[in-house]
């Protein structure tokens, strides 16, 4: 059989405009199967437009360049987005047809086996945000973008759903692109962090082990123009 040596993801010459700013500015940037991603990037540098492009939700946005990306790709937000008036369980499932099996081992995959029949208001944040990536994977992305998905939650929530994604993405296997303001996060669930300044790549570092975390992480925050006096 021959091998597929396409790449999942390429992006090429993205550019975006919003009037006459230009937000993503000639970019590439190739995404491997099952490769996890993180994004980092000051504000405005033009994350989440790249995020709305990858997942199509840009269509009336000025621009050109080459936007190459798997059918089945899911996304999740900073909030969770569920429909109060749906449960739980059909909250996972809306819109697939006869998919009530799957939607419940994906609830019990997320730690919420038991909460099907539950209403979105009866859950706390983080337990949303685990309908949100329940709801997700049990379309089999093989692109999952998450746009901060953990921002709103607290610390020692935003850690166990650090564990829960890793988890979820070792079984599942999407290629990734998180979306973060965190350095500390995207070195701890990345195989690549990539840094993004006016709408170009401005770094790009590979956690492969090969080098030791500290110095990835300054090079980051210089890449991210934090300054020696700033870092921690
Ligand atoms: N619909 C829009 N109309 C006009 N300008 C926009 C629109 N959406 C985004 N922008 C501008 O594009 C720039 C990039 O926005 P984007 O949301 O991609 O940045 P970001 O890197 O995700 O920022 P943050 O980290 O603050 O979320 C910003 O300056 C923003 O004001």
């Amino acid at each position: 059989m021959a091998t597929d040596t396409r790449r999942l993801i390429r992006v090429e010459a993205l550019t975006r405009r919003y009037g006459s700013r230009t937000i993503l500015d000639r970019l590439d940037l190739e995404i491997e199967p099952g490769e996890f991603v993180a994004l980092l990037g000051q504000s405005g540098s033009g994350k989440s437009t790249l995020l709305r492009a990858l997942a199509g939700l840009d269509g009336d946005v000025a621009g050109d360049g080459l936007v190459d990306v798997p059918a089945q790709v899911s996304v999740v937000f900073q909030d969770a987005r569920l429909l109060p008036w749906q449960r739980v369980l059909d909250n996972v499932v809306l819109g697939l047809d006869g998919a009530a099996a799957r939607g419940r081992e994906s609830l019990a995959e997320v730690g919420l086996a038991g909460r099907e029949r539950a209403w979105p208001n009866e859950l706390s944040g983080g337990e949303q945000q685990r309908v949100a990536l329940a709801r997700s994977l049990v379309r089999e992305p093989r692109l999952l973008l998450a746009d901060e998905p953990f921002g709103a939650l607290d610390a020692l929530t935003r850690v166990r759903m650090h564990a829960l994604l890793r988890r979820l993405v070792e079984q599942h296997r999407p290629a990734v692109l998180l979306v973060t303001h965190d350095v500390d996060e995207a070195i701890a669930l990345a195989d690549r962090v990539v840094v993004l300044d006016h709408g170009r790549i401005a770094a790009e570092q590979r956690l492969d082990g090969g080098r030791h975390t500290t110095e990835i992480r300054a090079e980051l925050l210089r890449a991210l123009g934090v300054t020696g006096e700033e870092r921690t």
